[in-house]
């Protein structure tokens, strides 16, 4: 009998090893009700703070927010924080693909920002009293009419108090493999307060969350900032435009994260198919912009390193590289090298991929800085890297023959 209560405890471990189903419903259940425990906690904070309803509680609910993804697995790659570095107000655009959206907007949250949301989420509990103490716009998306008034008040409250507003212009969930049409919103808003849209581009979780398969494993979410689009001087009649560059804009972004998310998750089954697989696993968080190739020599191989591999990357990189599926061993070495390509001055890493891993110019450039001679190089890894030097870098593979 007193042994009873251990069934559980030996259960859930069990399920959560066994059943990715299991795994699923008790990372979202603890998702749910941890948020809904970090909202209770945070009310009376807020109250202490504010005294009420006021953006700066948002401070608050950043921080409390921030270790949740840990819990989940989650991991957030951001890039291009610069382009938060714009003083005074800002509508930020994002695509929407669930409520764990949450965790990567408090990753990045500037200071004074919060967001536009559905009238609804204000019934859902702690969370709900906690968004409206986080200075949340409700709008009622079912009466365009009260909507548009609603984020009208907005633009000018975000000039009055100098606030920064985070909207969703999809205007619902989507987790299909594009974005789905903007709504309009956003842009009135930015362009009836003259202030910039900052997109922000998240990448798709398909490949550790899917809702209808009931998949939640662990991943990374890139975030990827985009440079600010002015609205000064606009008026409602650029509206449409206005709403099209940003949707081609961000667009863009997530179909290029996409295309190397797919590239990512084909060489990781094929990993899973072939015990002396010989795969590419980019490196996890490379500076995603690379500058012009410099037109000076490859920089001088930092010290301490073996001779025969001069500019060999920290072990982290080698499990980058290509890996034995059965023990783990590194099959390759992974060198960096300046980019052999001549189309490689790129300013996306869409661009880098287009290197092939076994040109004779890849090798004999991989050859020229290593000195390699007794392999060949295997692939290239798709995204480019910045060295402290400036210099545009790729990592290259080596595999010994
Ligand atoms: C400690 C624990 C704490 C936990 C805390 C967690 C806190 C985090 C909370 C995170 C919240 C996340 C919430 C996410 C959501 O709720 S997403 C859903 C809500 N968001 C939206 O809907 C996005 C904004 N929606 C819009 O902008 C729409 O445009 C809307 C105003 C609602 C109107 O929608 P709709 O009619 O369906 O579409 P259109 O865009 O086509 O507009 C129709 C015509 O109206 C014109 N229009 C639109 N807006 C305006 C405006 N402001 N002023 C003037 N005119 C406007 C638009 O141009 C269309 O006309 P035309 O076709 O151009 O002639
Ligand atoms: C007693 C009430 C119980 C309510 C329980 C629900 C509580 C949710 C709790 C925790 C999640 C924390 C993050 C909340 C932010 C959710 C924002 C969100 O994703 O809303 C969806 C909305 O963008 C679009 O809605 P639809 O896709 O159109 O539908």
């Amino acid at each position: 009998m007193d042994v009873l209560w251990l069934i559980p405890l030996l259960l859930v471990p069990l399920l959560m090893w066994s059943s990715g189903t299991f795994v699923f419903y008790f990372k979202k259940c603890f998702y749910v009700g941890w948020m809904m425990v970090l909202a209770l906690l945070a009310i009376p904070l807020c109250m202490l703070k504010s005294g009420g309803r006021d953006v700066e509680n948002m401070r608050i609910i950043r921080v409390l927010v921030r270790h949740v993804k840990y819990f989940l697995g989650l991991r957030f790659d951001v890039s291009g924080w610069e382009h938060l570095q714009t003083e005074g107000p800002y509508v930020i655009i994002s695509n929407h693909q669930s409520s764990l959206d949450v965790l990567g907007l408090m990753e990045i949250l500037p200071d004074r920002c919060t967001m536009i949301a559905k009238k609804e989420l204000v019934y859902a509990g702690t969370v709900g009293l906690i968004c409206w103490l986080g200075g949340i716009v409700f709008i009622n998306r079912k009466k365009t009419s009260d909507a548009k008034s609603v984020m009208a008040e907005a633009a000018q409250t975000m000039l009055d108090q100098q606030i920064r507003l985070w909207v969703f212009p999809e205007g619902t969930r989507n987790q299909k493999e594009d974005l789905l049409p903007f709504k309009k919103g956003a842009f009135h808003l930015a362009v009836q307060a003259q202030v910039p849209i900052i997109p922000v581009v998240f990448s798709s979780y398909r490949n550790f969350y899917l809702r209808k398969e009931k998949r939640f494993n662990s991943g990374t979410v890139r975030l990827r900032i985009l440079p600010k689009i002015e609205t000064k001087g606009m008026t409602s009649d650029d509206i449409s435009s206005l709403c099209d560059k940003s949707f081609d804009l961000m667009q863009a972004a997530f179909r290029e994260r996409l295309r190397l998310q797919t590239h990512e998750q084909r060489a990781v089954e094929g990993a899973e198919h072939s015990p002396r697989s010989r795969l590419l696993f980019p490196p996890t968080s490379p500076s995603e912009t690379c500058l012009p190739r410099p037109p000076v020599p490859l920089p001088a191989p930092p010290p301490l390193l073996s001779p025969r591999f001069p500019i060999a990357w920290p072990c982290h990189e080698i499990s980058s590289c290509l890996v034995d599926a059965w023990s783990g061993r590194p099959l390759a070495r992974p060198v960096s090298a300046v980019c052999p390509d001549p189309h490689c001055a790129c300013s996306s890493s869409s661009t880098c991929t287009t290197t092939s891993s076994t040109s004779t110019s890849s090798s004999a450039a991989l050859q020229a800085v290593s000195g390699m001679t007794d392999g060949r190089i295997d692939a290239c890894c798709s995204s480019c890297m910045t060295e402290g030097s400036g210099h545009h870098q790729f990592l290259l593979c080596f595999l010994p023959f």
